[in-house]
Formats: structure tokens, C-alpha cells, sequence
């Protein structure tokens, strides 16, 4: 039966039906019907908060009262969420927290899903139920083992179904997801071609035969069919691990209330506050990163703001089906660091990209003009192409991904453009996490300082184009402080001599810099995760670190002043060119405890 036979069945069926010709034909015979009012949608919103709705944008959430740079705007349990298929028997599937020392425990039936204890198991079941029986007929039809798993999305919209179904099609739960916007007069020619896919994918994962079986699942029509894949595709959002690590995949109707802005006053995270007595893991949150008044529309970004203009907007009108006109897109700053050569005579200027239909450039500060802007646009294509590429590879053949980053970051940084610029700061973003990777346990200084300085880079980017209190930009500077606080293989010793310091600097000096760098981030943390977290668990982390390298700083500093009075007649820079890094001569001289060795300076060893 297809679906205009069911529309044309149900017709009948309205036409035969008592009631339906009843009201519909003469409804002033009958006594009005007095029905319940529907039970509003959102009905738990916080107070300061509220929703409107516009012609242009649809639905938005907007404030009602002041609300507080770092402050939670609401916090909610998404009710629809899966782990990607890798992350599967990492992480619990219930309250997605990591394998536990004792490891996780897998479903017996389906043995694909896992969790951390019985009650994880008993809590999940009511939806597993379905999906553990989906799960196995799946893999037993599956062609291939690396096929076993249906992906995410699949899993996803399984899960939307059985609870729609379970709830049933009137509760709030099922109308707040119908109530979703959906794209489905307006998709492009290759999101209909996806959705069509995975649409058959999910009546295979739910063993359907005959579209009338979706029915009870709210679903009538090959329109409705469309509307679903649709919804999910504009609504759904990355499940993440505290530290922004994609976990999987989730659907809050409420979430998805919010519209996009490249320059968003808010952002969605997963802080992890608490240590879920009250089941609530996964909790989303809506954090605001910057004071919001009254009245105003609350935003987060759906995309990778670093980008430029030209590709946020494809991405955007692709995903979305959207133009943006936020700040950022109608008015650009000139240059757009995200756009930018560095000025050719040095003057601290910037010049705007060239571009094939404009090659001619100039620093917008002294108007020195950029001579070879043929280089430059061949660097920026082939740049995009190695990112592409690397971005390909990162998995498969790690060496060979290092060495085009590698390669294309010298190339982009030979041309003057800025460590913001795209796709230069892609490439050292990438860059780092493949070294980060690849980080060999016998570490050399070397690549330990190589790592550091490709993450100083990182951090400059990202403070260049996003906000304070972004979480990306928060979360790069506690990567760049962590690997600053790492003990150093083979400190160098103290430089003699005003002579140009080297980055980053080794020993006492590195300590600082971690200090300053990790006490900058707590302070981004505590915006982008929020304050009533802590932090969240990165900032929480860091905060312990920020005390311990103190109290190393201290410990040396404490080393200084004991040796200074024991050798009166030491002068100041001699204080600065002893350095003694090994733990038993800290220990044989017992000036001080060593709390990390390599930080210590041991002037007494030298002196002698
Ligand atoms: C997650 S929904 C946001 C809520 C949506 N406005 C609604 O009515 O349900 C995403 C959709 O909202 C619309 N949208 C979001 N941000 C927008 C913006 N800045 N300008 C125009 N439309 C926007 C687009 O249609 C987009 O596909």
C-alpha cells in the first residue's frame, strides 16, 4: 500500500465516520465539544527567558531579564541520544560518562551497548528494548563486520521514533519534536538525495515492510517521511565530552529553539557539574559568553566561526537552509582576520587577502602594496586542498597527514598571511592534534618544544577571531598551559647574556608562562562552561594544576632565597645561569623538596 492509498483510505474512513461528517457538515446541532486545552509546549522554560517568533528566522529564544556573562541560561537532559559507533564501548550509553577502572558492562543480547552499572542498564532499557532487538536483526543482515553497527544518525532517529510511539503522538514530548523546523519544500537537490538514503535506512533498521506501518509512529505521508529526515538533519546537535570531543549525537527541542549567529552571545556545552546523583548526564547547557540585556535574541553558532564569509555562508544555505545576515556577515571587519596577510614592511598593519578578481593588495594601515600575489592565491588553493587532504588522512596514515600540514604551514607562513587566516590556522589546528598523537612516551625536548609552539600558534589564531570566553579559544589555552607545565626532557640551560629569548623558554621561565597561561584559561573556562560548574571539568582540572604549579614556582623561588642567604656575596645574574636539573642533587643538597624536578634550579650544585 503506498501513501496515497493510506491518505486516500483515511479520507474514506472521514468521510464514513459519524463524527467526522457530523461536526463537519452541521455543527451547530450538536453541543459544542468542550475538550481540554493542549498542555503548552516548553512548559519548564526558565523564567528569564522566553520564546517569539519572527518572519525571518521562525521561532527564537529571547531574554527577558539581564543575564550574566558565564551564567547558565537553562540547562536541559536532551531525550533523544546516541554514541557514535566508535564510542560505543568507550563510554556508557545512558550517562555517557567514561569506562570506569572496573570497565564497562556490555548488553548481553545485542552486545554492541554498554554501560557503567546496573542501574545505567535498567534506566536505558525502556528504549533499548527496541533498539537491542533493531541492533541484532541489523548485524545479522549485515554484509560486512565494520557494517555490524548502524550509524549514528539511523540509531538516532530509531530512538525519536520508538519515543514518539511510546509517548504517544499527542504528548508534549512527541509535539515538541514535531514542532521542529523542517526543510522539506526547500531541500537542495543532494540533501534530498541523503535524506532519502538514510529514510530507507531507518525503515530497514525498524523492519518495516509497508509505509502504513510507520503510522503509528506519527508518520502519514511520504511528506512526513521527508519532515522527519529533515527535522533531524536542521536539529540535531554534537554530543560532546567536556573538553568539546564529539561523543555522538543528540536532539533538545529546546536547543534547537535557538537561531544561529557567526557572532553568538551564547554556546552549547556539556560542562559535566556534577557527579549525576539525580541521573541528569548528559546535561546540555546553554552558556552565555557575554553580558545579554533584556530583550535581546539569544544565539550560538551552528558552524566553525573561524571560517570565512564565503564558506560559513555555503555551509550555512547547505545544512540550514539559511542566509546569514548576522553582524559578522553584513558588516566584516577590514581586513577579516580570518582574510589577512600580515603587512609587507612590518608596520603591525594587515592587508586583505587578493583574490583572482582583485589581486592587487594593500596594508590597510601604511598602504604598502603586496608585491606576488600570484603566490599568495596559488598558496591559499593548495593550502585548502592539503587541509582537505590531511583532514582525509588523519586516521589512516598519520605520517603522511603531519607531513602536508607540516609542509603547506611553512608555505602559508612564508606568504605573510596572519595565524588567523583560513586555511593557516585549519592547518595548525590539525597539526597539533596529529603531533599530539603521534607524541612519542620517550618525548624529546625537541618535539616537546615543536608541540608548544605549534600551540602558541593555535592560541594566537583563535584569540584573534573568537571572543573571549569561546570555548575553543578557553580550551586551547589550557592545552597550550598543559603541555608548558609537561617536565622538560632536557631543560636548556638559562641563557647567558641579553641575547634574543628562545620560545618557549626552559625551566623557572616555562614554569611562569604555564602559571599565567593556565590561570588564563581558568578565567575563559569559567565563561565558556560556566560559572555554576566550576569551569566544567576542564576548568576544574586546570584550577588543580594552577595550584600545583604555583606551589612548584614557590618551591623555586623558595630555592633562590635559601641559597641567596647562604651565599651572600652571589650576584643576580649569576642566581639566573646556574641551573642544575637533576633530582639527586636537589635531593643531596636538601634545600627544598622537589616537587618537579626539572623546574627547579639548584644553584648550590653549580656553586660548588
Ligand atoms: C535549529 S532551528 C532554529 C529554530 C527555528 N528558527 C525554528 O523556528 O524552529 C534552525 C533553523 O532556524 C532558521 N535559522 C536559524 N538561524 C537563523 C538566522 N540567523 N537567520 C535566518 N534563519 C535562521 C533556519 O531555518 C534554520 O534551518
Amino acid at each position: 500500500m503506498s501513501f496515497t492509498d493510506i491518505r486516500d483510505n483515511r479520507q474514506a474512513k472521514e468521510a464514513r465516520s459519524y463524527v467526522g461528517s457530523s461536526l463537519a457538515s452541521k455543527p451547530n446541532d450538536a453541543p459544542p465539544l468542550v475538550q481540554d486545552p493542549p498542555e503548552p509546549l516548553f512548559g519548564g522554560l526558565p523564567s528569564t527567558i522566553e520564546i517569539r517568533t519572527s518572519p525571518e528566522r521562525g521561532r527564537a529564544i529571547y531574554s527577558k531579564e539581564r543575564l550574566k556573562r558565564s551564567g547558565t541560561i537553562f540547562s536541559t537532559k536532551p531525550p533523544i541520544y546516541v554514541l557514535s559507533t566508535k564510542n560505543l564501548e568507550h563510554f556508557c550509553s545512558t550517562c555517557i560518562s567514561p569506562a570506569p577502572p572496573s570497565g564497562l558492562k556490555r548488553c548481553t543480547k545485542c552486545k554492541t551497548v554498554w554501560y557503567c552499572n546496573p542501574t545505567c542498564q535498567t534506566n536505558d532499557w525502556a528504549l533499548h528494548r527496541k533498539e537491542c532487538a533493531a541492533m541484532q536483526r541489523w548485524a545479522a543482515g549485515a554484509p560486512s563486520s565494520d557494517v555490524a553497527v548502524p550509524a549514528e544518525p539511523i540509531r538516532c532517529l530509531g530512538r525519536m521514533l520508538w519515543g514518539k510511539r511510546k509517548r504517544g503522538l499527542n504528548s508534549v514530548w512527541t509535539r515538541e519534536i514535531d514542532a521542529m523546523q523542517s526543510h522539506r519544500t526547500a531541500l537542495p537537490p543532494d540533501a534530498a538525495e541523503s535524506h532519502t538514503h538514510l529514510a530507507h535506512a531507518v525503515i530497514r533498521y525498524l523492519s518495516l515492510t509497508a509505509p502504513e506501518e510507520l503510522v503509528p509512529f506519527g508518520v502519514n505521508s511520504a511528506a512526513g517521511v521527508v519532515d522527519l529526515i529533515s527535522r533531524f538533519a536542521t536539529n540535531s546537535i554534537t554530543l560532546t565530552s567536556p573538553s568539546l570531543a564529539p561523543l555522538g549525537v543528540c536532539v533538545s527541542p529546546l536547543v534547537a529553539l535557538i537561531n544561529h549567529s557567526c557572532d553568538p552571545n551564547a554556546v552549547v556545552v556539556f560542562p559535566r557539574s556534577t557527579k549525576d546523583p539525580a541521573g541528569q548526564e548528559p546535561e546540555v547547557q546553554v552558556i552565555a559568553i557575554r553580558d545579554i540585556s533584556p530583550g535581546e535574541e539569544i544565539f550560538t553558532s551552528y558552524i566553525d566561526t573561524t571560517l570565512p564569509r564565503i564558506q560559513r555562508q555555503a555551509a550555512l544555505l547547505s545544512t540550514y537552509n539559511f542566509s546569514c545576515r548576522c553582524r559578522l556577515c553584513s558588516r566584516p571587519p577590514e581586513p577579516d582576520p580570518r582574510e589577512a596577510l600580515a603587512c609587507p614592511k612590518n608596520c603591525g598593519g594587515s592587508c586583505p587577502f587578493p583574490s583572482e578578481e582583485d589581486p592587487l593588495t594593500r596594508c590597510v594601515k601604511c598602504k604598502s602594496a603586496v608585491a606576488s600575489t600570484d603566490a599568495v592565491l596559488d598558496a591559499l588553493r593548495i593550502g585548502q586542498e592539503a587541509l582537505q587532504k590531511a583532514t582525509r588522512l588523519q586516521f589512516s596514515d598519520l605520517p603522511k597527514a603531519q607531513q602536508l600540514t607540516n609542509n603547506m604551514i611553512s608555505i602559508l607562513t612564508s606568504t605573510k598571511a596572519v595565524p588567523s587566516s583560513h586555511p593557516l590556522l585549519a592547518l595548525t589546528r590539525l597539526h597539533q592534534s596529529l603531533l599530539l598523537a603521534a607524541f612519542p612516551s620517550d618525548m624529546t625536548q625537541d618535539a616537546l618544544d615543536g608541540v608548544i609552539r605549534v600551540s602558541f600558534a593555535s592560541v594566537t589564531g583563535l584569540t584573534s577571531v573568537l571572543s573571549h570566553g569561546h570555548p575553543a579559544r578557553a580550551l586551547a589555552l589550557a592545552e597550550l598551559g598543559k603541555l608548558l607545565a609537561v617536565d622538560e626532557p632536557a631543560p636548556r640551560p638559562a641563557t647567558t647574556g641579553g641575547g634574543a629569548s628562545t620560545f618557549p623558554p626552559s625551566g623557572p621561565a616555562r614554569l611562569r608562562l604555564a602559571c599565567e597561561t593556565l590561570v588564563r584559561a581558568r578565567d575563559e573556562l569559567l565563561v565558556s562552561f560556566g560559572e555554576r560548574n566550576d569551569g566544567g571539568e576542564v576548568g576544574r582540572e586546570v584550577r588543580e594544576m594552577v595550584v600545583r604549579v604555583e606551589r612548584e614556582l614557590a618551591a623555586w623561588s623558595q630555592g633562590i632565597r635559601n641559597v641567596i642567604e647562604d651565599t651572600p656575596n652571589l650576584k643576580e645574574e649569576e642566581v639566573s645561569r646556574f641551573s642544575c636539573m637533576t633530582y639527586r642533587c636537589c635531593h643531596a643538597f636538601g634545600h627544598f623538596a622537589p616537587i618537579r624536578v626539572s623546574s627547579i634550579i639548584c644553584i648550590t650544585f653549580e656553586k660548588k
